[in-house]
């Protein structure tokens, strides 16, 4: 971790993850999501999505079984971690997918049991822009989670409250038999950020393309009648 100023240097999950060994505070809402609801137990491969500096990939491989595959993909390149594999890849780009399958193929993984992103954009700026552009990754974050997780496998996300909040929900909603949102001991109470869990994935057959895409999520272009009806009948939306 940086050279770290003023209130931070009081934190307690500062402190705690110098000592730990972690590199990132954000380690310990990991700790603490995966005690709350076990997803890290049992996974035997994990895809973790912005994942730099690597705080949560080091929790990651510490409460997986030994020999787990976890893989993380940052814009930025992550330093190594033991019993972890990094890619420097931008997670919106679809080279990505390529990159990711050929870990898969060497690893002889089928998919992975666990999908993680912790994603916030760089772009500075109006925090009404930045808390768009954050939510657009999710749904970035959750395009990837429908290509390569298995079925009943769990998606965890960070979201930032928005407007178009309660449309990240509604879009995970119809591919997750249970959604719970939980904002962790580690997640500074005036931060925007919550976090959302997708808990046994559907993994339908196919996917309408709408719900995918943030253009017609985030544009109130699925108008509220037709939403209570793919709510209500998602084999509607989910054919
Ligand atoms: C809060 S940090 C993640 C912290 C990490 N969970 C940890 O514990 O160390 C957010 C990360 O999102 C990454 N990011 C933002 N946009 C991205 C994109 N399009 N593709 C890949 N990574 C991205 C940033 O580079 C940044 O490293």
């Amino acid at each position: 971790m940086g050279k770290v100023k003023g209130k931070h240097r009081l934190d307690i999950y500062y402190k705690l993850a110098k000592e730990h060994g972690y590199r990132s505070r954000a380690s310990w809402k990991l700790v603490q999501l995966d005690d709350n609801f076990r997803f890290l137990k049992s996974a035997h491969a994990v895809l973790d999505l912005c994942a730099a500096p690597g705080g949560w990939m080091q929790v990651a491989v510490q409460h997986t079984p030994i020999d787990s595959l976890v893989l993380g993909l940052d814009l930025v390149p992550i330093a190594p971690i033991r019993g972890a594999i990094a890619l420097q890849q931008d997670i919106t780009k679809s080279v990505c997918k390529s990159k990711v399958k050929r870990v898969m193929e060497e690893h002889r993984v089928m998919a992975f049991d666990v999908v993680l992103h912790d994603g916030s954009p760089n772009v500075g700026g109006a925090w009404a822009q930045e808390k768009m552009s954050q939510n657009t990754l999710v749904i970035d974050s959750v395009k990837l989670a429908t290509q390569f997780l298995a079925p009943k496998g769990t998606f965890v996300t960070k979201v930032f409250r928005s407007q178009d909040y309660s449309s990240v929900l509604y879009c995970l909603k119809q591919l997750f038999e249970e959604v719970k949102v939980w904002k962790p001991h580690a997640s500074r109470p005036e931060s925007a950020e919550t976090y959302v869990l997708g808990l046994r994935y559907n993994a339908p057959a196919k996917i309408d393309p709408r719900l995918l895409d943030f253009k017609h999520l985030f544009q109130g272009s699925i108008e509220p009648q037709k939403k209570m009806i793919y709510q209500n009948f998602s084999w509607i939306w989910i054919i």
